[in-house]
């Protein structure tokens, strides 16, 4: 089972991911966590592309994916948390100028994550969160992350994705998180 967290820089993701993969484990519901981009090898070339290409970011985007997918294949957890995925390369490179269209047929032949968990944050919250150091910290995306929380919340009208208020405490959204992931074995 495919679960992904979605949302802007610094909207929580990745501590999301964590902590809902150590609840579920602790529910006896194995659990593995994984991020995306996934392989060094992508990412560096993404970090020496630079944000300026939507067509080079999304095929490289898709490319590590691509690999992303065939590594979770030879895992043996029930539930694969994915923090960040398909909506981000949507969100993101359609703001840079892409149609969503072609973003989706470059990405159709990868499975559908059965829920999607977005953490809605204002983007002056989470440019207060965003660490200094992070990786591609490139000022063409920080400009661009109003309008990617937009986008994302338009893509969350697809009757498989919650959206939860990220400005909430890293507890609540661990319980509500849970609580919808049990709620898809019910
Ligand atoms: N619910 C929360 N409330 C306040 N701060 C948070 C919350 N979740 C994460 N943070 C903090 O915000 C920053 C970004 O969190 P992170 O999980 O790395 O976000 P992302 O993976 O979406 O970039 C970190 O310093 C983290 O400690
Ligand atoms: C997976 C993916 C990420 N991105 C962007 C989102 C992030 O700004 C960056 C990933 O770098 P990262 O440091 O992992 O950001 P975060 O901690 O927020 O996940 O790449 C895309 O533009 N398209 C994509 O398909």
């Amino acid at each position: 089972m495919l679960i992904a967290i979605e949302g802007i820089d610094g909207s929580g993701k990745t501590t999301l991911a964590n902590s809902l993969e150590k609840e579920l484990n602790n529910r006896g519901i194995s659990a593995l966590s994984t991020h995306e981009p996934f392989t060094k090898e992508i990412t560096e070339m993404i970090r020496i592309q630079g944000w300026k290409d939507p067509v080079v970011l999304t095929l490289l985007f898709a490319a590590d994916r691509a690999i992303h997918l065939s590594w979770i294949s030879t895992r043996n957890e029930k539930i694969i948390i994915l923090d960040r995925y398909i909506y981000s390369t949507i969100a993101y490179q359609s703001t840079m100028g892409l149609d969503d269209k072609w973003i989706i047929s470059v990405n159709e032949k990868f499975p559908k994550p059965q829920l999607t968990i977005l953490l809605d944050l204002p983007e002056e919250i989470a440019l207060k969160r965003i660490k200094k150091n992070d990786s591609f910290n490139f000022s063409e995306k920080i400009n661009l992350l109003g309008k990617i929380r937009k986008k994302y919340i338009e893509l969350s009208n697809d009757g498989k994705t919650i959206i939860l208020d990220a400005t909430e405490t890293a507890e609540t959204l661990t319980k509500k998180a849970t609580d919808a992931v049990l709620d898809l074995f019910s």
